[in-house]
């Protein structure tokens, strides 16, 4: 996937967040978008996303020559956030395979083992509504990590997690990140050490 910004600037009200931001991300690399709090970062994941309107420039997207409307972007991505809730009801379990019906999982990865590798084989079974924030945290990152898409978004993936924790991040990302586009929004080299670009959200105001 080959993502082009064009000009692009997104402002709330009378405050602009990000201008004139003209980047193009690719598939195989990965790229971390950094800054102050508050400075834009999520925003630009979340506009790179789809999930929020740019207010000026333009935004492309493309598999090879094939472009991709903007509003059918959200299929060929996953992203693990802050703001993103888990359903509490469901178990660990329950949302995998809930989440597999309308964005299948990478193949070859039975939902057992996803739990297994990111340390949450005992909790299962057991209701999210129950789990720590690094349980949860870890649940998030399996659930974008492990679906089977082209764009990968990580908004301060290791928010909550333990040293333990931080290491399986750091293994999924260096077993399952290759020739997809992985875009992290942080302030931490432990979430972003990996990415080969740095784009500097203050660059850009
Ligand atoms: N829906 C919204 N309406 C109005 N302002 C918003 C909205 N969402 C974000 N903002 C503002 O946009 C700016 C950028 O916020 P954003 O969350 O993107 O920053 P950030 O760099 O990710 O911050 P942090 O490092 O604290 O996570 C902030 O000033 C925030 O108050």
């Amino acid at each position: 996937m080959t993502i082009s910004l064009s000009d692009t600037g997104k402002r709330f009200n009378r405050d602009w967040i990000f201008r004139k931001l003209s980047y193009r991300f690719e598939s195989g690399n990965s790229y971390a978008i950094t800054g102050p709090n508050g400075s834009g970062k999520s925003t630009l994941l979340q506009v790179i996303g789809g999930a929020v309107m740019h207010s000026e420039g333009t935004i492309s997207y493309s598999h090879g020559e094939t472009s991709i409307e903007a509003d059918a972007v959200y299929r060929h991505l996953s992203i693990a956030a802050p703001y993103l809730e888990l359903i509490e009801e469901m178990t660990a379990t329950e949302l995998l395979m809930f989440h597999q019906g309308f964005k299948a999982l990478l193949p070859g990865h039975p939902i057992k083992a996803i739990l297994s590798e990111v340390g949450l084989d005992k909790a299962a079974h057991k209701q999210i509504r129950y789990f720590s924030s690094g349980m949860k945290q870890r649940l998030k990152l399996a659930q974008a990590i492990f679906s089977d898409t082209s764009l990968l978004l990580l908004d301060e993936p290791c928010t909550n997690l333990d040293a333990a924790g931080i290491a399986i991040y750091q293994e999924l990302i260096s077993s399952y990140a290759d020739n997809r586009l992985v875009i992290v929004s942080s302030n931490d080299p432990q979430e972003y050490g990996f990415c080969k670009e740095i784009l500097r959200i203050q660059d850009y105001k």
